[in-house]
């Protein structure tokens, strides 16, 4: 159902691989993908980082709270993000890194370059975090060349616009589906992403599942060191609708469970829009779904 493919493969790019990732991109929007230089054991202490700084008392979480410093780093409470206006504010909590442009270059002072929120505690998640970040952009820039590849393009036609991408870490805790929880409650709630190519990494819990072309829930699940690929908005409308950008969500189970998505976005400036149409921006995009999405961030 969902398709699965080798990193090696990818890289080298045969006619086979690439056409099999056409159709993955344009008719479900979901792949899962292994053998990347990411190994299960560093994803291990990747996820045990997350899981220790979401563990922390609250108290210390609140430090780094993104309400409180009114960016999109740091710390997302429970129910601080409503992606599906017709559900309710997931209860999942968050907790988002991402590109930092120097101070007073221009865009510097946007939600989408914010500046990063590192919490003390605990000990080590900066260096484990940020090593994690640069690694897995690494990845999603291989798979973004062979997407263009895929497509026809040639290795730069995306990439090119990726040196100063808005791209966000995030780490996702879920906590075991509270007993309150009503049909308009979900870890996260049905959604779209909102950039380019989404590189998941997950504790190998269950819990996600993808619409498929027959409006049913298919889940999708991936050990530690195997990733799940997705594509946002974004690459829908910069590829004139062939690569889908397609509805996922989590119910949640009784188990607790940690997922943590690099939304691999691109430069502000980037001209996102199919061709012949008007433009958009990529940064007025994220920003614009930022603030829809975000409680604090809400206008009005
Ligand atoms: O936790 C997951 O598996 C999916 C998370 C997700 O869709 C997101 O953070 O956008
Ligand atoms: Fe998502």
């Amino acid at each position: 159902m969902i398709p699965e493919f080798d990193f090696a493969d990818i890289e080298k790019g045969t006619p086979e691989t690439l056409s099999e990732l056409s159709k993955a991109a344009r008719e479900v929007g979901f792949l899962t993908i292994s053998n990347t230089p990411i190994t299960p054991a560093r994803m291990g202490l990747v996820l045990a980082m997350y899981r220790a700084f979401f563990e922390l008392p609250e108290d210390q979480k609140q430090r780094v709270n993104m309400a409180v410093t009114g960016a999109n780093r740091g710390w997302g409470a429970p129910k601080s993000e409503q992606v599906d206006p017709n559900a309710n504010p997931d209860y999942k909590e968050v907790y988002d890194s991402g590109f930092a442009l120097p101070e007073g270059a221009e865009f510097s002072d946007l939600a989408v370059y914010a500046p990063n929120r590192w919490p003390d505690l605990p000990e080590g998640f900066e260096t484990v975090i940020s090593a994690y970040y640069r690694d897995a952009m690494a990845v999603a820039r291989v798979l973004l060349r062979g997407l263009a590849n895929a497509l026809g393009q040639d290795d730069g036609y995306f990439d090119q616009h990726f040196d100063r991408p808005m791209a966000l870490l995030r780490g996702n805790y879920y906590p075991e589906r509270p007993d309150w929880a009503g049909e308009k409650d979900f870890g996260i709630a049905a959604h779209t992403d909102y950039g380019c190519l989404t590189l998941l990494g997950t504790d190998g819990v269950a819990g996600l599942e993808v619409l498929s072309g027959d409006d049913t829930w298919v889940p999708v699940s991936a050990k530690p060191g195997t990733f799940v690929i997705n594509f946002g908005e974004m690459l829908e409308f910069w590829t004139e609708g062939q690569v889908k950008a397609t509805l996922h969500r989590v119910k949640g189970t009784s188990e607790t469970r940690i997922s943590v998505p690099l939304f691999f976005n691109p430069n502000y400036e980037t001209n996102v829009a199919p061709k012949g149409s008007d433009p958009i921006i990529a940064g007025e995009h994220l920003g614009k779904r930022f603030a829809e999405t975000y409680l604090h961030m809400k206008a009005g």
